[in-house]
């Protein structure tokens, strides 16, 4: 690419947070066969980082491939070419990613990523879109780029797209990816899915507190990927452990990091479940891609 097709000096490196499910209800479905929820989401300080150059000529193009996804169904291009129509902008953009959240995880860094796009494209772009705007936006590409955009824990109601901000508790979670891949898709179509919890208000979901919580996915899931009822049965000797969406990810909150880290540790001495993946992450009210924006 010839550098002048680059604007000088404004290049943007933004972070792309996970995200937990700390409870998750589904009290329906609609006429479309989404499903809808009652959920509480919370970032993590895991992030994936996006850096961005700008250019002159409109092209929009992913510098690094993700393995496994190709290029023009990467949700950041996806994200970056719908905010370009939307806007009638002539910019376009070089973005590269370092990838440290694992992919179809339940950790949303599919949706995070878009969202990050937005934020930053509108930022870097000069467009002034609303945060309402750029969440409708979207919710077009996944049902959890919305609280990304949001930038603040919320419970989420719809398919994840109604929100109100909440505060919660900060801990140290242990995060844990058993090494298996979950179809979303599937496992909203079981048959067996509990999609019929009675629906509750967001004071009573806050005021039952984390031992109340659960998620309604999980009886599914562990039906359908044995490792993954394993990894909570391992985690749950040390805190109760839950999982996030649809998985395959699992965690569980710890007064302290040392704590987390001391349980992290404990696995990796495991010879049978070293090929779990497993990380300390701290619970976040507000995302660093908030922070790191200044809004
Ligand atoms: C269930 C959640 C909770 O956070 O879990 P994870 O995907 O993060 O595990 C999300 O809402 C998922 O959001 P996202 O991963 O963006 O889902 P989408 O791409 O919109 O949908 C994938 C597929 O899952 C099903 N789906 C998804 C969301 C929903 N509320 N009802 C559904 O039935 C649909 O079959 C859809 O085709
Ligand atoms: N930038 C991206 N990062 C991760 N996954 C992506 C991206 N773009 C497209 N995808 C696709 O979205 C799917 C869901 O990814 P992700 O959001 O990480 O998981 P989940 O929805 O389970 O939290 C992936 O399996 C992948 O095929």
């Amino acid at each position: 690419m010839p550098t002048s097709t680059l604007i000088p000096s404004s290049t943007l490196t933004l972070p792309s947070p996970g995200k937990l499910n700390r409870m998750l209800h589904i009290v329906g479905r609609r006429q479309d066969g989404y499903h809808e929820l009652q959920t509480i989401f919370q970032f993590i300080d895991l992030c994936d980082q996006l850096h961005f150059s700008p250019r002159h000529d409109g092209v929009i193009e992913l510098t690094n491939a993700i393995t496994g996804v190709a290029h023009d169904d990467n949700l950041i291009v996806r994200a970056a070419r719908l905010l370009q129509q939307a806007s009638g902008t002539r910019l376009g953009t070089s973005i590269s990613i370092d990838k440290n959240l694992p992919m179809g995880g339940g950790l949303g860094g599919g949706s995070s990523n878009a969202a990050t796009v937005l934020m930053g494209l509108n930022h870097l772009w000069k467009l002034g879109l609303t945060k309402a705007e750029l969440a409708r936006l979207g919710l077009t590409l996944g049902a959890d780029v919305p609280v990304f955009v949001h930038g603040h824990s919320a419970w989420a109601e719809g398919v994840g797209e109604k929100l109100t901000s909440v505060t919660l508790d900060t801990p140290w979670f242990v995060v844990i990816h058993p090494s298996v891949s979950v179809a979303t898709p599937a496992i909203f179509q079981d048959p067996e899915l509990t999609r019929d919890s009675h629906p509750i208000t967001m004071a009573r979901a806050l005021q039952g507190g984390a031992s109340e919580w659960r998620n309604d996915c999980e009886a599914t899931v562990k039906k359908r990927y044995p490792p993954i009822a394993v990894a909570l049965d391992w985690l749950a000797q040390y805190a109760p452990s839950r999982l996030t969406g649809t998985g395959a990810c699992l965690f569980a909150a710890f007064d302290s990091q040392q704590a987390a880290q001391t349980t992290v540790a404990g696995l990796m001495h495991q010879q049978k479940h070293q090929h779990w993946q497993a990380w300390v992450a701290r619970g976040l009210n507000a995302s660093p891609l908030q922070d790191a924006l200044g809004c």
